[in-house]
């Protein structure tokens, strides 16, 4: 028999509404002790490691998630499933995905309506997850996102509505299966995997996003002591205006490590256009050019790197492609 261990994080999977419609966390998380799916085939073990919204999780808060699941493939455990807030559950799942060694299934979940309110996901979606954790297909896919019977990877997920529970995308790539009556089918493999073992993680690693008419200010307003690295999330192909390029320059001086992804939805950063401020002039002064991240996965991405003492042109390499 299978052993699956339930981790549960909080979030709104964990929560409930009160008389007055507000969604509060609960003491007691109501779905821990739930087990419908496969009763009796599995042994489902539940560790209640943390009780918090997801805008409260932290790089050193998913550190001590991923120390946990350490413990848990030492001690033998056939997958992990994870309940998780989502407004920063595919932080969690990529910094997971890129520090845990690809041995045992390893799947995050979460819910867009609390345990209490009509047509509530969670408890589905957890078991959805179970089942996919116990699911052979799923060794080998790197730590996978499951919502709304649909799986993704953790690498290229992201949260695309605000209350909606068809919320987690795959853009350009597509989800790698489905899930039909609590079964998992794949019609994806992963392209690749590249685990980065950190044992602790660094601060000061920042994210800015590029708008018309941006100036230097935000940048001239990062500490160049305190500061080891910036993801900037550029415009269109990954260009950015003007006004900026005497300010990020400056920060490249101080050698600190500046990533290009671009703000849009779909697509990647290239080095397309070549005009003061365009994709072309950023990668000859020294951004790393980030292919099909997000600006929040690229900045785990970056964090994860430094945390792994990663420097030059190792960190290029593992910053620049996350798609092939
Ligand atoms: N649906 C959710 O879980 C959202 C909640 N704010 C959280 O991330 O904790």
């Amino acid at each position: 028999m299978k052993t699956i261990l339930a981790i549960h994080t909080g979030g709104t999977i964990s929560m409930s509404q009160n008389e007055k419609g507000e969604v509060v966390p609960n003491n007691e998380n109501p779905i821990a002790k739930e087990q419908v799916i496969l009763k009796g085939q599995i042994n489902l073990i539940t560790d209640n490691l943390f009780n918090l919204p997801s805008p409260h999780i932290t790089p050193q808060i998913m550190f001590k998630l991923k120390q946990r699941i350490m413990k848990a493939i030492a001690d033998g455990v056939d997958g992990v499933v994870i309940t998780h807030g989502t407004d920063t559950l595919e932080e969690t799942a990529y910094f997971l995905d890129l520090t845990l060694p690809n041995t045992i299934p390893v799947v995050l979940t979460g819910a867009m309506r609390s345990s209490n309110e009509v047509g509530s996901d969670g408890l589905y979606n957890f078991q959805n997850a179970i089942s996919i954790a116990a699911t052979p297909e799923s060794y080998g896919k790197g730590v996978l996102v499951a919502m709304n019977d649909e799986i993704h990877t953790a690498r290229f997920v992201t949260k695309t509505h605000t209350t909606n529970v068809d919320t987690f995308r795959t853009p350009t790539f597509g989800p790698i299966g489905i899930v039909t009556q609590h079964k998992a089918k794949y019609f994806q493999e992963l392209i690749r995997t590249e685990v980065c073992d950190i044992d602790h993680v660094v601060e000061g690693v920042y994210l800015l996003k590029a708008y018309a008419g941006m100036n230097g200010d935000l940048f001239s307003a990062l500490d160049n002591e305190k500061t080891r690295g910036l993801v900037i999330e550029g415009l269109g192909a990954g260009n950015v205006p003007p006004q900026t390029l005497p300010a990020i320059q400056q920060l490249l001086e101080h050698h600190i490590p500046i990533v290009l992804v671009s703000r849009c939805y779909n697509g990647v950063a290239q080095q397309i256009y070549d005009y003061v401020g365009g994709g072309i002039q950023l990668e000859k002064m020294g951004l790393i050019l980030c292919q099909g991240l997000n600006g929040q996965k690229a900045r785990i991405k970056l964090l994860v790197a430094l945390s792994n003492n990663k420097v030059g042109t190792e960190l290029r390499r593992f910053v620049s492609n996350a798609v092939s």
